[in-house]
């Protein structure tokens, strides 16, 4: 029996997340600390005995950095590997490259925690969660989902709120509680599914 696996893992610490910018399509590199972390992600599914037989992962090059180093840790370099602007961060519109505590001085606490994590509040010119979620999923129901449904274990490196997005729909979400899940940067969340592409279980690997 396949297992239909599904592994999620954030991008490790970007020069911007250092910074605390808002970083959305700009394509900032991973810090040292960024690196280490893309490192450890592939260590912790090592030790589980994890290995891949697809990727994912998006337009960014955080994104397909730390997927390339946790592959590195797995001795897998070499997988098939998908890159799509589907997967990439929320769009965060005018508010990229600006500092996120500056934001808050300017436009106050509140209005910049609706702008980052409420469901259906766009930042200016940019994309909400909901319209996050209107093209990663499309992406995920054709492109992801198959393969996992075809017992190809997959391991997807995107972004916080690219994967909010998944995260939604996986663990059944509300536009309330979407708000409070948060994902920490390199820490893989193993999702096994049933043939209905439900969830089954869900562990996250953080230490
Ligand atoms: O795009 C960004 O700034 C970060 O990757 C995620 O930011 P957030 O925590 O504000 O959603």
């Amino acid at each position: 029996m396949s297992e239909r696996l599904l592994v999620l893992v954030r991008h490790g610490q970007s020069e911007w997340n250092l910074k605390n910018l808002f970083t959305g399509w700009r394509d900032p590199d991973l810090t040292p600390r960024g690196v280490e972390e893309a490192h450890r992600a592939g260590q912790r599914l090592k030790e589980q005995g994890y290995q891949f037989d697809i990727a994912f992962t998006s337009k960014l090059s955080r994104a397909q950095k730390t997927l390339q180093l946790a592959l590195g840790e797995l001795g897998q370099t070499g997988l098939e590997t998908v890159e799509d602007i589907a997967l990439n961060e929320r769009d965060y519109g005018d508010l990229s490259g600006l500092n996120k505590d500056d934001a808050r001085a300017k436009w106050g606490e509140e209005q910049v925690h609706v702008w980052r994590r409420s469901y259906d509040v766009p930042p200016p010119g940019g994309e909400s969660l909901k319209d996050t979620i209107a093209r990663t999923l499309p992406f995920y129901v054709t492109e992801i989902l198959p393969k996992v449904l075809q017992g190809k274990r997959t391991l997807v490196a995107a972004h916080g709120n690219s994967l909010r997005a998944l995260i939604m729909v996986l663990e059944k979400h509300t536009p309330e509680t979407i708000m409070k899940r948060e994902l920490a940067t390199g820490v893989p969340v193993i999702y096994r599914l049933k043939a209905d592409s439900t969830v089954e279980s869900v562990v996250d690997l953080a230490d």
